[in-house]
Formats: structure tokens, C-alpha cells, sequence
């Protein structure tokens, strides 16, 4: 089975002590960071910002990859190039100009995203997947960590794999909500390159164990 990367979600970190889950996630397995912005419209809930992730970036040895889930995310592109993301996903669901925000995130020197709600069709992609990095399938609804895995995400994760490989595109394909030590591997065998992974990381008794064994399901 390929490996797949592992990239814990700072959602579920200790936002009173990031510094020690930042240096966790340095010292472990992990390949990304995971950084969720909300702002309250897109998403019932409001998170972190530029400046927030700015500060961590002084922090961290890892690659940043920061999910928006945010209205109008073409305004905060060039910001958050400038705060230290690597990858910029914004949502297929907020994005009216979606080519051109891959454009402009390219253009600012990050790996381009496109986060899906578990409730839009992968087939939309099938005109724009040579110029995305990173698909990010939420198998939650954005907006909350700890929450349920939504079962129809294998299924979707099947359908993608097989548009990205009859296309000759490199498009990765990342997992975001639900994710565990249960369902990691038929997760990685249907196709996932990228696990993220907020609660089975951070309520656990040992975090950087637990991306040790994140990381281990895909040998
Ligand atoms: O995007 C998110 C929520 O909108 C989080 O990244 C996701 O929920 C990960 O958390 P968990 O692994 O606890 O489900």
C-alpha cells in the first residue's frame, strides 16, 4: 500500500499552549500542518486568521497547508501567501471564478487546493483537475472537528482517483474529516495520499504516537 502523508488539523490543538503542539508536531512523523480558517459565513463557526498562522509559521518545520473556509476567498489570497501557507485550498462551493483563484494562488508561489463539501458531485472537477495539487474531499461538514465519518467519501475518493489517472494529472487526493486509526488504511487503498487528522491525533494519550501510527497503516 502507498504511504500516505499525515497532516494533523491545529483544530484540535491546545490553542493555549500551541507552542508545545507545534514542536510535537515537528519532532513527529507528520508530514503538514493543517490549518482550518473559518469565518463564520461559509462555516457556522469562526477560527484563525493571517496573523495566527503568521506566528506559527515562525514556529514550524513543516509544510502549511491551509484550508479556507471562508466567502470570497480570492480577497485573502496574497495574504495568506504572506502569513506562510505552502498549500492554499479555497472551497469548489465558494469560489465562483475557481481557475482563476488556482491562478492567483499559483501565482503567489502555493500548491493550489479545491476543498468539496461532502454533498457536491466529484464529476464538477473533470474540466480543471490537470491544474489542481491537492483535492481536499471533506468527509465531515466543514465547520467542526470530532466529528462522524461520512461512509459515501470511499466512493468519491474511487471516482477521483480514477478521473486523476486517466488524465495523466498529479493531483493529490487529501481526506479531511473523521479520519482514524480504523478507517486510515481503506482510506490509503482507495486512493487518499493525504490524511488529515485533528481529534484521533489530539484526544489521544500520546499525539505523536498516534501519527506514528497514522503513518505506519500506509507501509
Ligand atoms: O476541516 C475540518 C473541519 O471543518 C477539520 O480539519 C476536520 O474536522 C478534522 O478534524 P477531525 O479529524 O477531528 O474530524
Amino acid at each position: 500500500m502507498p504511504m500516505a502523508l499525515i497532516a494533523p488539523s491545529i483544530l484540535s490543538a491546545n490553542f493555549l499552549n500551541m507552542e508545545a503542539d507545534i514542536n510535537m508536531i515537528n519532532n513527529s512523523e507528520a508530514d503538514w500542518f493543517h490549518l482550518d480558517v473559518m469565518d463564520g459565513r461559509f462555516v457556522p463557526n469562526i477560527t484563525f486568521g493571517m496573523p495566527v498562522i503568521a506566528a506559527m509559521k515562525a514556529k514550524a518545520k513543516k509544510t502549511f497547508d491551509v484550508h479556507l473556509m471562508i466567502v470570497e476567498p480570492e480577497k485573502y489570497i496574497e495574504g495568506f501567501a504572506k502569513a506562510g501557507a505552502d498549500v492554499l485550498s479555497v472551497h469548489y462551493e465558494a469560489s465562483t471564478h475557481l481557475h482563476r483563484n488556482l491562478q492567483i494562488i499559483k501565482a503567489n508561489g502555493m500548491k493550489a487546493g479545491v476543498a468539496m463539501n461532502p454533498h457536491t458531485p466529484i464529476e464538477l472537477l473533470a474540466d480543471l483537475i490537470e491544474d489542481i495539487d491537492v483535492v481536499c474531499l471533506m468527509s465531515v461538514n466543514p465547520g467542526f472537528g470530532g466529528q462522524k465519518f461520512i461512509e459515501r467519501t470511499y466512493h468519491k475518493i474511487r471516482t477521483l482517483k480514477q478521473m486523476i489517472v486517466e488524465r495523466g494529472a498529479s493531483t493529490l487526493i487529501e481526506i479531511d474529516g473523521g479520519v482514524t486509526l480504523q478507517n486510515a488504511g481503506l482510506l490509503i487503498k482507495d486512493g487518499a495520499d493525504v490524511l488529515v487528522a485533528g481529534n484521533t491525533v489530539f484526544s489521544s494519550p500520546d499525539p505523536a504516537d498516534t501519527i506514528k501510527k497514522l503513518k505506519e497503516i500506509g507501509k
